[in-house]
């Protein structure tokens, strides 16, 4: 991943409160210029006026939402940032995305594997999901894209934590927590945080973070489920791209993201293995430390999907 551009793309419902952490990406000191790329439906682009402090290096999306499919118009202002980059004719070290609040940020994430040079160019830093925590049940209520927000994320928000007493803030991070385990959830009032944090996610789970979150067995609601794989014995990388090449063939609209660490046979760098819906890619991680134990972990976050079915079917790809 050497030398690839961060992106952090930023979801969240209609009015949850991305703008306030974008201009917050903005103004602090966290060291780190930003690009940023901003995608608004409809062809008045409010948020891109109400954007503070970006001069150079800021694209507005307009004209519908990124979402669904690989949009063509992100891909081209990925490309020419990427080389007004290369130019010098720009100057960033991280990207951030924000996306319209009815996006399902998946459409975003596939775009970074689908689209070979865009792969080359950047790599997904994390998805960072503002939630507004006054009206997450009326979100719900309305369709899919709030819980699809944050069964995508690295980090929930959970924002407006001044209008929720300590035992609502309580409920909703649990309730959270139950659509995506591998979420960290921080309350925020008025997205104020650590954001230098926020960019280096580096998205990946390490074992500490699941243990942490006391992952393993499964958890359900509203159809989402999410579960982690172990697999302690080394696999073959050959195998498990064709059994999740088959397994997104079937499956793929149900898989709305799996994400980990593989642990493959005669390698001595890890494996990182990420998928949106049925597109997926492999990259090498850092190399094992001594005396840490290899094992492959993945955890799964999709619609009805069985942890038995998964693991059975991993099982197999076992080298030996
Ligand atoms: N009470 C309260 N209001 C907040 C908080 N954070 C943001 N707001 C307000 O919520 C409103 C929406 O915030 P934005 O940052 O524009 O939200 P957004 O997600 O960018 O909105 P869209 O672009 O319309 O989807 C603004 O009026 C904010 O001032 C918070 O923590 N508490």
């Amino acid at each position: 991943m050497e030398g690839k551009i961060p992106v952090t793309i930023l979801t969240g419902y209609l009015g949850s409160g991305k703008t306030t952490l974008l201009n917050r990406l903005l103004a602090d000191t966290h060291g780190r210029k930003l690009a940023v790329i901003i995608n608004e439906i409809g062809s008045v682009n409010i948020d891109g006026k109400l954007v503070m402090n970006v001069e150079e290096g800021m694209m507005e999306l307009t004209n519908g939402c990124l979402c669904c499919t690989v949009r063509e118009d992100l891909v081209q202002s990925l490309r020419q940032l990427a080389q007004a980059r290369e130019a010098g004719d720009v100057q960033f070290e991280a990207l951030v995305i924000e996306t319209t609040g009815l996006a399902n940020p998946g459409g975003i994430i596939q775009t970074f594997f689908a689209v070979p040079d865009v792969q080359a160019a950047y790599t997904i830093d994390g998805v960072v999901t503002v939630v507004d925590g006054y009206h997450l049940d009326k979100h719900i209520e309305k369709g899919a894209e709030a819980e699809e927000q944050i069964a995508y994320a690295d980090v929930v928000l959970l924002n407006k934590a001044d209008l929720l007493t300590g035992k609502q803030q309580q409920e909703l991070a649990a309730y959270i927590q139950r659509l995506n385990p591998t979420a960290e959830v921080i309350p925020t009032i008025q997205a104020n945080l650590d954001t230098g944090r926020l960019l280096q996610l580096q998205t990946l789970l390490t074992k500490d973070r699941l243990e942490a979150r006391g992952l393993g067995g499964a958890s359900h609601l509203s159809g989402v489920t999410s579960f982690v794989i172990r697999e302690e014995r080394p696999l073959d990388l050959q195998m498990v791209y064709e059994l999740m090449g088959a397994i997104v063939q079937e499956l793929g609209d149900y898989l709305y993201r799996y994400k980990g660490i593989l642990y493959i046979a005669e390698l001595e760098k890890r494996v990182v293995f990420q998928g949106v819906h049925s597109m997926f890619a492999a990259a090498y991680d850092r190399e094992w430390r001594e005396g840490e134990v290899r094992a492959s972990e993945l955890v799964f976050i999709g619609q009805g999907i069985s942890k038995e079915w998964f693991a059975e079917h991993l099982r197999q790809c076992a080298a030996e």
